[in-house]
């Protein structure tokens, strides 16, 4: 990343920050607790880093995550690490985070445990921000997954899924559950994926680029080079 590319980056993660702290504190006017769903990947550091800063309340609020690897919490490639990381820090460190993770050997034998622990949250959630992969995935609704179409209409709140171009199987979401929110955010950078949103925008369908299937909600496009 040139200096220029991490100067519009950090303003984007500021803003993006600001508008969720805003979105956080309207719920938290009328609810007593609320939810924010985040999004892993590279993508968030930043934007984590800036949120955890921020003065809220956060001994009410709660975080989960759009999807996870299968994966140790240790490993670096955790969704959950990251979130402890870089979010559930500084001021954001008495929020209570609960990531998609459970002791079970398979994603499909720790769904229904993953969901429980889910199950008692405010949804719907005040915010869920997804990300997004140059092949249209977001979430872990992959175009080449075996149980994309079951994400996509399941009414379920998670599915385990398994991606040939995935190196680990993993657990996300289903469609119907990221929908289940106030406020949609898509926070991407770099030309590869302002080419890859173009697309979707354009009108591909929603098992070819899976963004598609945000786009019957009000979604604020974050985006930088
Ligand atoms: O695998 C994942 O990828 C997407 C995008 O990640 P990025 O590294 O390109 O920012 C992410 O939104 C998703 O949560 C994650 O599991």
């Amino acid at each position: 990343m040139n200096h220029h590319q991490n100067h519009v980056r950090q303003q984007l993660a500021d803003q993006l920050a600001e508008a969720i702290a805003e979105a956080l504190k309207t719920d938290l006017a009328e609810q007593e607790r609320v939810l924010l769903v985040i999004s892993g990947g590279s993508t968030p550091v930043m934007f984590f880093q800036t949120l955890s800063t921020k003065s809220l309340p956060w001994e009410r609020v709660d975080i989960t995550l759009a999807d996870e690897r299968w994966v140790d919490e240790q490993s670096s490639e955790s969704n959950a690490r990251l979130v402890r990381e870089h979010l559930v820090q500084d001021k954001a460190s008495s929020a209570r985070f609960v990531p998609l993770t459970s002791t079970a050997a398979t994603p499909e034998q720790g769904v229904a445990d993953v969901s429980d622990q889910i199950t008692f949250l405010a949804w719907p959630a005040s915010a869920v921000v997804l990300g997004m992969g140059s092949d249209g995935h977001t979430a872990s609704l992959f175009p080449d997954s075996r149980e994309l179409d079951l994400a996509l209409s399941s009414g379920e709140p998670l599915v385990a899924v398994r991606t040939p171009s995935q190196p680990q199987p993993r657990i996300t979401l289903s469609a119907d559950r990221l929908h289940q929110a106030r406020r949609h955010f898509l926070h991407i950078t770099g030309e590869d994926k302002r080419t890859v949103l173009a697309r979707a925008l354009a009108g591909d369908d929603a098992r070819k680029l899976p963004i598609r299937a945000f786009f019957s909600c009000p979604l604020a496009i974050y985006w930088a080079p």
